[in-house]
């Protein structure tokens, strides 16, 4: 991956101060202090993201702050070097199923141009190709729940939803989390394959995914921050020596194996 050092960060934070209230023990608790973090932005190539660490640095926090969800309570929240605007969202798929039930799978997907004032008819034909390129052509007319769609089908919509308007950069935080593991598994090829081909792979997205899971990091990140709480801040950053076309066959491979155990060392604060 050649870096160009020409672009500002793709998304960066400066200053950060986070503060929540905690309301068992009835005060104010920091979540960041001082908090900076710059991803590194790549000429027309689509990168993919993930940031990883134990439960409650943070990570959900960061998404919130670049899909517009939420503010920090102090420092500035950048993409593409320019201050968030109040209007600016990047799509975020969340871990919890968040389709809108009483409506079709095509029309959850065609929702985010419907909404921007795209025509019905031109919104459900380019919802239809996405749901095509997600595998789930044949499912447009059902109710997006269960147990009329799967768990694994749901966070495909989410997908393809996320994805409808061509945007330059999606996030997603634990997609696969409420996943059991078999089908996570599935999900994650399903995720490799997805911004593998053409239709997605040349709109050069950003992707930036959160998870627990070191195995699904190393699959899918080529840029993989590590962080820790108390207060949140990334511990380790490192972009993976693997190929940036992945297949199934990795998870055998020597190398990816050592970078998963060397992610878990670190997760586990065997290695500074
Ligand atoms: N709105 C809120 N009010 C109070 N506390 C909050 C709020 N949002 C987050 N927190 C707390 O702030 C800390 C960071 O939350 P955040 O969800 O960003 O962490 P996380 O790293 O994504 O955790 P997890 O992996 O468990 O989802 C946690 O302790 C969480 O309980």
């Amino acid at each position: 991956m050649s870096q160009s050092s020409d672009l500002p960060p793709i998304l960066e934070l400066r200053g950060i101060h986070q503060t929540y209230f905690d309301d068992k023990k009835q005060q104010d608790f920091v979540v960041f202090n001082d908090f900076s973090l710059a991803i590194e932005d790549y000429t027309n190539l689509g990168q993919f993201v993930v940031i990883m660490g134990k439960s409650g640095c943070g990570k959900s926090t960061l998404l919130r702050y670049w899909s517009g969800l939420q503010k920090p309570t102090a420092g500035e929240v950048l993409i593409s070097g320019k201050p968030i605007g109040d209007k600016q969202s990047i799509p975020m798929v969340f871990q919890q199923y968040s389709s809108l039930e009483w409506y079709t799978v095509l029309e959850n997907v065609a929702l985010p141009l419907t909404l921007k004032g795209v025509s019905k008819k031109e919104a459900h034909e380019k919802a239809m190709d996405m749901i095509k390129v997600v595998g789930l052509e044949g499912h447009e007319n059902k109710f997006a729940k269960t147990p009329q769609l799967s768990g694994g089908q749901l966070q495909r919509v989410a997908i393809a939803r996320s994805l409808v308007a061509n945007p330059s950069m999606i996030l997603l935080d634990e997609p696969f989390g409420a996943l059991d593991g078999f089908t996570r598994a599935k999900m994650q090829f399903f995720l490799l394959d997805l911004f593998q081909k053409s239709e997605v792979a040349d709109l050069n997205p950003t992707v930036v995914l959160v998870t627990h899971d070191p195995r699904e990091a190393v699959l899918l990140g080529n840029d993989i921050y590590i962080m820790d709480a108390n207060p949140g801040r990334v511990i380790k950053h490192l972009k993976p020596e693997l190929p940036n076309t992945r297949d199934r066959a990795i998870r055998k491979d020597s190398r990816f194996i050592e970078i998963v155990s060397y992610v878990e060392d670190v997760m586990e604060g065997n290695i500074k």
